[in-house]
């Protein structure tokens, strides 16, 4: 470690790790090298470094067989590190474990989240890990189809830095276990070369060992003891549990067939010196096979009895591992079974509630829709309503106002006056009511024009108008002749409004298309002191004083009380002619 430090320079950490994980099977004693000058590194690693690390650590505690260890580093990686890429390949490597230590149950049931994850998994080198162990997994159970097509996966997506050698080595152990495979395949020698040349020494030496355990197979011992003796240099330099194993298991084999006993016997010895005591699998079951024949050959009874009752034990230690594995994958399919209906059931339950749901929101949009439509045609309505409310009010007010001068016109102003002069009597309130006349008015329509006339006539108005107080009433009576009613007026008051009146349109004269036209206005009063409150009362004797002033020169007021009795009787007469 001096040396690789001072003669090398220090990669990064992040190259190192990426370095370190990819000679995991192709140089195992390097990796533990560099796993080790990473641990040195530690201080400088990020969060993230550290926790790659922690994974790096637990693939080399399972490949030491300490499972319950890397269990307590991977499960830390599954529940804390945050990292969904790290996530899924402890949960590989936890996979792998469980079922090298016979935890099939769960191995199974952590496929299966595995290989739902499959589709999501975007990492090309996590999704080939992930892969390969699933092969390998169902390869135990018996899956050989399904671990075939896992291989197949594998070779379809190699990532950066990978060659075909693991997919090809793991499809050619499946052919093997389900026997599919003889010593001349030609697959099995491409399979050698590739994994060779990829310097994947320990995955070669086991595609060798299954072509020594084919020749053993097709009766060619000494063929399969030359193969395994040539390869047994290479797989002690780079030593794996299994290739030992079964490097000494097909030698005890081959020697035994070729009848070398001692050969036999110590290769089988060596098996069990391989092996822990207390294993269950098949290499142990044939070891004591070959070491039961031997002692039985050579006449060993006890020995050979010993042997034979621990390898019926084995067996049947063997065979009940392979239905534990069996049935292990069998309920784990019928769990994910289970969980898939169950998820159906779910998702139908989930689409009717949505459904509802969205059938609720269009209900209740529907209803909003409906308020909103109905405000709309409410507001229309009332629109509608005070708009015909509004013409109706124009339409009574047009009805009542003269439609040239825009006063009261003759009904609405006797209605009105009326109704006022009721009230007064009441209350003993006094009135005076004006008639006024236009002097000479025709002579105006027939000098100037009829729309001189009515220029006249608006004239008239506008200047009463000033003079009025707007609680009076004041109507158009017809042709140029104008009432007006007084509130709150005595006799003298109305007569002096009155020749207020008549003075203003005296003295203002209406300039018109360049020509200026004078005129006047004869007005009669009476007051309701004089004559009460009866309107037709009053109108006569307003009248009356009106004639009078026509009479006698016009451009003046008259007030009914200024009228002789005599003269009373005479207006009176004249105004009935
Ligand atoms: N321009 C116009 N003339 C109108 C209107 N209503 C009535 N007249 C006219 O008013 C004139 C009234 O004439 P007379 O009743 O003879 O009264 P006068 O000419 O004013 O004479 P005295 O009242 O006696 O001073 C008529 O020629 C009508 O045609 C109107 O709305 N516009």
């Amino acid at each position: 470690m001096q040396t690789l430090r001072a003669v090398t320079p220090q990669p990064p950490i992040a190259t190192l790790l990426v370095q370190t994980e990819s000679l995991r099977t192709s140089n195992h004693p390097q990796f533990q090298r560099l796993l080790e000058v990473l641990h040195q590194q530690i201080p400088r690693m990020s969060a993230h470094e550290r926790w790659q690390l922690r994974y790096l650590d637990a693939y080399q505690a399972s490949f030491e067989g300490d499972y319950a260890n890397a269990e307590t580093m991977l499960r830390d990686i599954i529940d804390h590190s945050g990292d969904s890429i790290l996530m899924t390949k402890a949960s590989a490597v936890l996979m792998n474990d469980m079922g090298s230590s016979k935890r099939y149950t769960e191995a199974f049931e952590l496929a299966n989240r595995l290989v739902a994850d499959l589709p999501k998994m975007q990492d090309q080198l996590t999704r080939f890990q992930v892969l390969f162990y699933l092969s390998q997994l169902l390869k135990s159970a018996g899956q050989y189809d399904l671990a075939a097509n896992y291989a197949r996966d594998m070779m379809q997506m190699l990532p950066a830095g990978e060659t075909s050698c693991k997919p090809q080595a793991m499809l050619l152990h499946v052919f093997h276990e389900s026997h599919q495979l003889t010593s001349t395949t030609p697959e099995l020698q491409q399979g050698i070369e590739i994994c060779q040349n990829a310097g994947e020494p320990v995955i070669t030496d086991s595609l060798w060992l299954i072509k020594g355990s084919l020749y053993l197979d097709e009766e060619r011992p000494d063929k399969a003891v030359a193969l395994l003796q040539h390869i047994a240099p290479g797989i002690r330099s780079n030593p794996n549990y299994y290739n030992t194993l079964y490097l000494r298991l097909k030698l005890a084999q081959g020697y035994w067939k070729l009848g070398e006993d001692d050969q036999a016997r110590e290769a089988a010895l060596d098996v069990l010196a391989t092996a822990s005591p207390d294993d269950v699998n098949e290499a142990l079951r044939d070891a004591y096979e070959v070491l039961y024949h031997v002692e039985k050959k050579h006449g060993n009874v006890t020995a050979a009895l010993s042997y034979y009752e621990r390898y019926v034990a084995q067996n049947i230690g063997y065979l009940n591992d392979v239905s534990a594995r069996t049935l292990a994958y069998d309920v784990a399919q019928q769990h994910m079974l289970a969980q898939k209906l169950e998820t159906e059931k779910l998702s139908k339950q989930n689409s009717m509630l949505r459904l509802q749901q969205a059938l609720a929101a269009k209900t209740i949009e529907t209803g909003r829709l409906y308020i909103v439509l109905l405000l709309v045609v409410l507001a229309s309505v009332i629109y509608w309503l005070f708009r015909l409310k509004r013409s109706q009010l124009h339409f009574k007010q047009q009805a009542r106002l003269d439609g040239l001068t825009g006063i009261f016109n003759h009904q609405h102003f006797i209605s009105e006056a009326r109704r006022a002069l009721h009230l007064l009597e009441r209350k003993q309130g006094s009135a005076c009511l004006v008639f006024i006349d236009l002097d000479y008015f025709k002579q105006i329509n027939d000098t100037h024009g009829h729309a001189i006339g009515d220029a006249v006539l608006k004239h008239t108005v506008a200047i009463s108008k000033q003079l009025l107080r707007t609680n009076d009433l004041f109507g158009r009576l017809g042709g140029e002749e104008f009432g007006i009613l007084l509130f709150e007026c005595s006799p003298g008051q109305g007569a002096a409004i009155a020749d207020r009146i008549r003075t203003a349109i005296e003295s203002t004269p209406i300039n018109i298309e360049g020509r200026v036209i004078m005129f006047s206005a004869s007005i009669g009063l009476a007051s309701t002191q004089t004559s009460g409150h009866d309107l037709q009362r009053l109108c006569r004797d307003a009248d009356a004083a009106l004639y009078r002033a026509k009479h006698i020169g016009r451009n003046r007021v008259i007030a009914h009380t200024e009228l002789g009795e005599h003269t009373k009787v005479l207006d009176a007469g004249n105004m009935g002619q």
